[in-house]
C-alpha cells in the first residue's frame, strides 16, 4: 500500500520525497519518464525522511534481514538494516559476486535477466524485508521473493515432496530448497510505485509497502511509453 493510505495522511514527508525526484523524460529510451532518485540523495533532508520512514516502519518487527536489489536497492537497504539491527544482504545481477550462489531469472520488457545471492547469507525462517528503489512490473520484486522465499512444493505427502521437473522427471525429497532460501518474506519495500499497482498490494502474496507515485512531467502525465 502506500504510505499516505497507511497512516501517513498530509504527512509533509512524503511531499518532500516526492518532490526531491527528478523526472527524465525519455531516458533510458523514447517515452520512458525515468524517475531519478539522485536527486533525493543530494537533499539530506529528504534521503534522512525516506530511510526515517522505513525504519519507523519495520524497527518493531523482529526482521532479521535486508536484502537490497543491485542497483538502487543497495543505496536504500543498507541505512535501514542498520537502524533496525539486521544483517543487509545485496541481490546482484549475474557474475557479480565471488562466491557460490543461487539465481533467480525474471523477464524484462525485452528479454531477461537474473538475480543472484551468496549461498548461507539468509538461512530458511529468517524473517527478511526486500528494498528497491521503485516498482514497475513487479517482475524484478517477485523474483527476489522467488529466490528468498518458500519453495513451491508441487505435491507433498507425508513424509516427502514430489517433484516434476519441466521434461518430466520425477524426484522424490524429504527436504526440498529447489534453490529458494526458505526465509520469511514480510514485505517489499520502494520509495516509488506505479499508480496501477494500486489495489493490487502483493506480490507472490508478499505485501508491497510504496512512499510515493511516480512524479509527473509538465505536461501532468507520464508520458507516452509510461515506465520501463
Ligand atoms: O518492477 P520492474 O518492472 O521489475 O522494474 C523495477 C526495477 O527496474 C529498475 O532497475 P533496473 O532493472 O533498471 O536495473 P538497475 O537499477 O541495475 O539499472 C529499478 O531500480 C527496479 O529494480
Ligand atoms: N520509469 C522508471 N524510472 C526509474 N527506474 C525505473 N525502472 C523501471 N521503470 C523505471
Amino acid at each position: 500500500m502506500f504510505a499516505e493510505e497507511n497512516g501517513l495522511h498530509g504527512d509533509p514527508r512524503i511531499k518532500a520525497i516526492s518532490d526531491a525526484i527528478r523526472v527524465v523524460p525519455h531516458f533510458p529510451k523514447p517515452g520512458i519518464m525515468f524517475q531519478d532518485i539522485t536527486t533525493l540523495l543530494l537533499d539530506q533532508k529528504a534521503f534522512k525522511y525516506t530511510v526515517d520512514i522505513f525504519v519507523d516502519r519495520y524497527k518493531e518487527k523482529k526482521i532479521s534481514v535486508v536484502a537490497g536489489v543491485e542497483a538502487r536497492g543497495f543505496i536504500f537497504g543498507p541505512p535501514i538494516a542498520l537502524a533496525i539491527g539486521a544483517k543487509f544482504v545485496p541481490l546482484r545481477k549475474p557474475r557479480k559476486l565471488p562466491g557460490e550462489v543461487i539465481s533467480e531469472a525474471y523477464v524484462l520488457e525485452y528479454g531477461t535477466d537474473c538475480l543472484e545471492m551468496h549461498v548461507g547469507a539468509v538461512q530458511a525462517g529468517e524473517s527478511v524485508l526486500i528494498v528497491d528503489d521503485l516498482v514497475a512490473t513487479g517482475g524484478t520484486l517477485s523474483a527476489a521473493i522467488r529466490l528468498l522465499g518458500k519453495e513451491l512444493e508441487v505435491h507433498c505427502s507425508s513424509s516427502s515432496t514430489i517433484i516434476l521437473d519441466q521434461i518430466n522427471n520425477i524426484y522424490i525429497f524429504e527436504h526440498v530448497f529447489l534453490e529458494r532460501v526458505g526465509a520469511d518474506v514480510v514485505e517489499c519495500a520502494c520509495v516509488i510505485g506505479l499508480p496501477q499497482v494500486k489495489g493490487n498490494w502483493t506480490l507472490n502474496g508478499v505485501p508491497l509497502y510504496v512512499l510515493v507515485e511516480p512524479r509527473l512531467n509538465d505536461l501532468g502525465h507520464f508520458g507516452d511509453g509510461g515506465f520501463v
